[in-house]
């Protein structure tokens, strides 16, 4: 069943050390969604991606520095790092899974986590790694800890889920009426001149079924959005339509989204509405803000960036969105989280300019959005990675589940439209938790 072996082994500051060892699985027609652990650490896309078992250790850092912080924990962790791997695939080797706080001022701590296990699949080639931490002491007098072992039955069997229980998502800390109230005092203030754009967001909320079992949201979220990233990452889960950035190589991409309308169930109807989207002023200023914010941030870390200069419609179950996708070529070794630390929050999340944005956002919303509209994704040892925006998804602690869905805010949006939209944001999540 072995094919191939790579072993990465890291010292830290001598007391701590990981060893990571990755062999190619001789598997045909692996399904990672059927093979989840309990609270699984997750990472998918169209079949392919990254699943994660336990943590094996786990870096943290908040306040408005995080990305900062948490990239340099992460140089310095793999920089001891005596890696080979022969797998060698965007995923292969040492990874870490992570979930970044939305607003400097979160109290959720941001987190890079290193399982224990992980498998992962990328066109047709599956791999597993295994992680062990080891303290202090040489390794054959040292107790193990984050030893994984796995189930010989767990590549040919599908795993049992725990049977769905029904959740009723309820207006949270920000109702329907209070949103739009919010949206109207944002427009007057976009009127005003202090700022262009500002999305806002508005919460439901559910109280977690006893014994609350995440993977079969997990497997309607990957059966229904395919072309979304569907993630798990320390509590927070959904299927994001919005690539904030991938490094692979040197190079670098981004798929930006702003600009929404619900699809039609009428063929023609849904291809008018498509049109009219790509055709409306309002949303095609929404975009261009969040597009030209991207790419601003983007340029002094690239030789060139290129985004086309008109959006494409990108079609969803339940919605269009305006997209447009960015890719550029690095000009130097930035990790994916270097840039991320750069382009985090974008103007499809937060606004334009940024600063005013993310002011108004606190003052209005006076929620902690969590790690709601922040970074989710992974990034390897070399510091390529993929990280997606957490939208369309919902974040669990303790016994409460919280779901986000916001909209951009320009100086013509109307209260009931953005509430509309917002609703329409919702519904893959309502869906996912409605045991249907
Ligand atoms: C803020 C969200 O989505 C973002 C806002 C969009 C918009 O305002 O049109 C579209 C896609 C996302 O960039 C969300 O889903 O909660």
């Amino acid at each position: 069943m072995f094919h191939s072996q790579a072993t990465h082994r890291i010292r830290i500051e001598g007391e701590v050390r990981i060893s990571v060892t990755t062999t190619r699985l001789e598997v045909s027609d692996f399904d990672l969604t059927k093979h989840l652990p309990d609270n699984p650490l997750a990472f998918v896309r169209q079949g392919d991606g990254l699943i994660g078992f336990g943590e094996a250790l786990t870096l943290t850092a908040s306040g408005a520095d995080r990305i900062e912080n948490l990239a340099k924990q992460w140089r310095e962790l793999t920089e001891q790092a005596s890696v080979s791997d022969s797998v060698n695939l965007p995923g292969s080797g040492l990874i870490a899974f992570g979930a970044i706080a939305f607003a400097d001022s979160s109290k959720v701590t941001s987190r890079l986590i290193v399982p224990k296990l992980l498998v992962g699949k990328r066109d047709d080639r599956v791999w597993l790694t295994r992680v062990q931490i080891e303290d202090g002491a040489p390794a054959d007098q040292n107790a193990i800890a984050g030893t994984a072992s796995i189930d010989p039955d767990f590549f040919s069997t599908e795993q049992q889920y725990r049977a769905e229980t029904r959740m009723d998502l309820k207006p949270g800390q920000v109702t329907e009426a209070h949103f739009e109230d919010l949206v109207s005092e944002a427009v007057a203030e976009i009127k005003a001149g202090n700022l262009n754009k500002v999305v806002l967001a508005r919460d439901l909320q559910a109280e977690l079924p006893e014994n609350f079992d995440v993977r079969p949201a997990l497997l309607k979220l990957t059966d229904r959005f395919p072309t979304c990233w569907v993630y798990s990452v320390a509590g927070s889960f959904g299927a994001s339509p919005e690539l904030l950035v991938r490094v692979s190589h040197g190079q670098v991409s981004a798929r930006v989204l702003a600009g929404t309308a619900g699809r039609g169930t009428d063929p023609g109807v849904d291809q008018a509405i498509a049109t009219a989207l790509s055709n409306s002023e309002k949303n095609i200023r929404e975009h261009s803000f969040a597009v030209e914010s991207l790419v601003s941030k983007l340029e002094p870390l690239c030789e060139h960036v290129d985004a086309d200069p008109k959006p494409f419609s990108l079609a969803l179950p339940n919605v269009w969105h305006l997209a447009t996708d960015v890719h550029g070529v690095l000009n130097a070794n930035s990790s994916v989280l270097d840039v991320a630390a750069a382009l985090h929050p974008t103007a499809a999340v937060a606004g334009t300019p940024r600063d005013k944005a993310q002011q108004l956002i606190e003052k209005l919303e006076q929620v902690d959005r969590g790690l709601y509209a922040g970074p989710v994704g992974w990034i390897g040892a070399d510091g390529d990675g993929e990280w997606a925006i957490a939208l369309r998804g919902a974040q669990i602690s303790d016994r409460q589940l919280v779901a986000f869905a916001g909209c951009g805010i320009v100086f013509d949006s109307e209260p009931a439209s953005e509430f509309a939209e917002t609703e329409l944001k919702f519904s893959p999540i309502r869906q996912a938790l409605a045991s249907l």
